[in-house]
């Protein structure tokens, strides 16, 4: 069995950045930038006014007086000079005219029809936001990144319209098993309903690729073929099931059977052991385990971080951070295990009641897989113990 970090490596070396392809700003969101954003102009664009006041020239002390001469709106610039003795009126945002030093706020001044006159409380900032302060014309953003609501806003104020991102991974997932129905049919007594696909599917597509859910291959050679067949065209194959030693365990052989190749089968990983991953024609085939934690917990640690790296977004495993553990643990085995746990308001972690990889419901009250090294010595209450974050 090979270790969970040298899985990945070796699921990464299957992968390759997927295409790219230029959209519109307005559906960029949560996409990956491939190509940097050049600023298209200066923002802002001109010297403007960060307050509602007077523009004034020169020195401003209490008591000094003004003639108004004219009003700088947003929008709306005053074409003309503010000389000595001088005052504009202006809001904010709008440009500050030429030979103008200060924005005195209205509330720092007292207005007797044309004539504005400093008082006492008057501030000392000039109130002025510099031409480029923000970014100049020919900035750039840089790629890839993961585009944010913050990104678009950024990108939008560059002038720019479209963007180029990557294209998204056609993600295509199968479920085995005579036992499962869908949700919504009538199963029989002795069968259950498939849900692990569904799980899949929302983190695939949160990930920003396209996935679709196969039919359910049956437990027989010629249904998996067929299935298989079914996803022709994609990037991602995740199958679910059928990958342990049982004899309705097929995956593998009709996988083989198929032209795969095998990178691996089996990690040293709980759960999720019998993970197996490989390549089908072109695509990466991740054959994941089917009990739903187990299924769901190799999504997190395989299947993520392979679309993002099909995405852009260069080889990582998922992000970790460290919490105080709530609880006692006994020594880890000689397999990585990825604990179900609840975080507390206080930076604590607290494994949850049971570690069954048939337990959906308690990993569903999970917000983190606290990661235990294989042969991980026993931990105390206290210790700082790190967890990958479950926020998908
Ligand atoms: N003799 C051994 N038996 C098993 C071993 C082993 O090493 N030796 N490993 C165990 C471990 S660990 C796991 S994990 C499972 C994985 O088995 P499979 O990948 O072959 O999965 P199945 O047998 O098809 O299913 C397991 C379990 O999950 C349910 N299931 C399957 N697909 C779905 C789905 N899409 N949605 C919901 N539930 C699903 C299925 O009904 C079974 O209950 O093998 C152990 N056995
Ligand atoms: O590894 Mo299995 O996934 O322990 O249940």
């Amino acid at each position: 069995m090979i270790s969970v970090e040298d899985a990945l490596g070796q699921v990464f070396a299957l992968t390759d950045p997927a295409p790219t392809e230029v959209v519109p700003l307005v559906q960029a969101a949560g996409r990956v930038l491939r190509a940097p954003v050049r600023a298209g102009r200066d923002q802002p664009p001109f010297a403007a006014s960060a307050m509602d006041g007077y523009v004034v020239a020169g020195q401003v002390a209490p008591g000094q007086t003004f003639r108004v001469t004219g009003e700088a709106a947003a929008g709306h610039m005053f074409a003309g000079r503010v000389g000595p003795g001088e005052a504009v009126r202006i809001f904010t945002g709008a440009p500050v005219p030429d030979g103008g030093t200060h924005v005195v706020i209205q509330e720092d001044v007292s207005r007797d029809g044309d004539t504005i006159t400093l008082l006492d409380s008057l501030g000392n900032g000039p109130n002025i936001r510099p031409q480029a302060q923000d970014f100049r014309a020919g900035d750039q953003i840089s790629a890839p990144r993961r585009l944010r609501g913050v990104d678009l806003g950024l990108i939008a104020s560059m002038n720019c319209a479209e963007v180029t991102v990557t294209r998204r991974p056609d993600v295509a997932i199968i479920a085995t098993g005579d036992e499962l129905v869908m949700p919504g049919e009538n199963p029989r007594a002795d069968q259950i309903i498939a849900s692990n696909a569904f799980a899949l599917k929302a983190m695939a597509e949160a990930e920003g690729a396209s996935a679709r859910i196969l039919p359910i291959a049956r437990d027989t050679e010629a249904s998996l073929r067929a299935v298989f067949d079914l996803a022709q065209g994609a990037h991602m194959i995740v199958t679910i099931g059928g990958a342990s030693v049982g004899d309705h365990d097929l995956v593998g052989p009709v996988a083989d059977s198929l032209g795969a190749t095998r990178s691996f089968y089996k990690v040293a990983l709980r759960p999720g052991k019998p993970l197996m991953a490989g390549r089908l024609g072109k695509a990466l085939l991740l054959g994941l385990p089917g009990n739903p934690v187990s299924s769901i917990v190799c999504g997190h640690l395989f299947m993520r971080p392979a679309l993002r790296a099909m995405l852009g977004l260069g080889h990582y495993p998922l992000p970790t951070a460290s919490a105080a553990l709530a609880c006692d643990l006994p020594a880890n085995g000689p397999r990585a295990h990825y604990m179900r746990a609840a975080l507390g308001p206080e930076g604590t972690i607290d494994p949850v009641a049971s570690q069954d990889s048939a337990l959906l419901s308690l990993l569903a009250q999970a917000g983190a897989l606290l990661v235990r090294p294989p042969d991980d010595g026993p931990r105390k209450a206290g210790e700082q113990m790190r967890y990958i974050p479950l926020d998908l």
